[in-house]
């Protein structure tokens, strides 16, 4: 029987989802170690936030990682240095990228060129230019030429298996008409703590941060209340749908940062400021409550007619995206093939375990195309 190879792991974040992630990586290595005839065993060999690093030069596997990058006195390295020192690893490497940082995903192309493979939830990587999303995806291999592979399934609706469906759907010929739903797990637990059907609900200030506290909520929360968030998902799907979106800005986007708020220096100093505009929010929610509706933040990319658009929407309280519960995403696919009764994927769509259940996923995919 042939010796089980090593694949080296190397992950950039350890917040919210890189801390989840890397608890499901160990118990994925363990597994893997445990199965008689397993073709490869996990090493970690490099993990970094955004100053620290910690890593061996002779790529021996980290141990105790969690105090080991807490205590850390090592600064980390710059991109193009992590790269050469993955490069040489004597194995195949999966760089894993728990971040939200727009350089660390503008440096995929040359990772994936020199054959490392690339896991990640980072929106930024496949909604920036449409010029780095071609060059991500013509640098990789996924099955072809001979970079790396990457999957970002984590990178719309967490762990959900939104960019596999759809995915599957367009290379399997079905003609994708309309994607439409709740994109966000901040906006969709913002809104049903703050407007629940069954009336009452909490200060809009106060949800948004308790979004934040619960882990929904992007690094800096503004990113979820501007909008971006869901343009920059749909945005994915619109392109994986065959759409050339130019960026999250190139279609209409509501934000929910009120004007005198733009200014603001930080996210902390925005938060703190917040309250005083809950009474605009409550306006908005009595609006719709004379109507017996309820607001809800959605998105839809409409295919044939080359449109996205985002934002507030009024609601029946019967209406399935008025009844969602916490931080769940509803994704209706409207295709050929499904006709009217739409293809619907609905559960959390934030959250630390469930971002990082996608992204070890995919993980398991790159070990199977890597064997
Ligand atoms: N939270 C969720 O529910 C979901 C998150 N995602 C995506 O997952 C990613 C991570 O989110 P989350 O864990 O919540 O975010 P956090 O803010 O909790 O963690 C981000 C981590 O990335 C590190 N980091 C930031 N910039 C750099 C850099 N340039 N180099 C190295 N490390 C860096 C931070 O280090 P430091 O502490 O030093 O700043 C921190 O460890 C984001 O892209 C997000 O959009 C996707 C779906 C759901
Ligand atoms: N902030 C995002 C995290 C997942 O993508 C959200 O709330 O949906
Ligand atoms: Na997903």
């Amino acid at each position: 029987m042939p010796l089980p190879r090593q694949v080296f792991i190397a992950v950039i974040g350890a917040g919210g989802v890189g801390k989840c992630f890397l608890s499901q990586l160990s118990g994925l290595a363990s597994k893997l170690s445990q199965s008689p005839g397993t073709p490869y065993y996990l090493s970690l060999i490099w993990l970094s936030t955004s100053k620290k690093a910690i890593y061996h030069a002779d790529y021996k596997s980290l141990s105790n990682w969690e105090a080991g990058i807490e205590t850390s006195t090592k600064p980390t390295l710059p991109l193009s240095e992590l790269c050469e020192y993955l490069v040489k690893a004597p194995g195949k490497v999966v760089l894993v990228d728990n971040t939200s940082n727009q350089d660390v995903a503008d440096s995929y192309p040359t990772f994936l060129k020199k054959g490392i493979s690339i896991v990640t939830p980072n929106k930024k990587a496949f909604s920036g230019s449409y010029e780095l999303w071609q060059n991500i995806f013509s640098s990789a291999s996924n099955g072809t030429g001979i970079g790396g592979y990457i999957f970002h399934e984590s990178s719309v609706g967490a762990g959900l298996p939104v960019i596999s469906t759809l995915k599957d759907l367009v290379e399997t010929g079905d003609q994708v008409q309309k994607i439409e739903g709740v994109f966000s797990g901040t906006m969709s637990f913002l809104f049903n703590s703050f407007q629940p059907t069954s009336g009452g609900g909490g200060k809009f200030s106060a949800e948004v941060t308790n979004a934040k506290n619960k882990g929904y909520t992007e690094p800096d929360a503004r990113d979820d209340l501007n909008g971006l968030d869901v343009a920059r998902k749909l945005t994915i799907l619109a392109r994986l749908a065959g759409l050339k979106v130019e960026s999250p800005t190139s279609f209409p986007v509501q934000s929910l940062i009120p004007k005198e708020l733009e200014s603001c220096s930080s996210g902390d100093e925005f938060l703190q400021r917040l309250p005083e505009f809950d009474d605009q929010m409550d306006q908005l929610k009595n609006d719709a409550e004379k109507e017996g509706k309820v607001i809800r933040f959605v998105g839809s990319v409409d295919v044939p007619n080359n449109k996205v658009k985002v934002g507030l929407e009024k609601f029946d309280k019967s209406h399935p995206i008025a009844a969602l519960k916490g931080s769940d995403n509803i994704i209706a696919f409207y295709t050929k093939r499904y006709g009217d009764n739409p293809l619907i994927i609905q559960g959390a769509g934030a959250g630390g375990d469930v971002t990082a259940m996608g992204v070890t996923a995919d993980l398991v995919k790159v070990l199977r195309l890597l064997n």
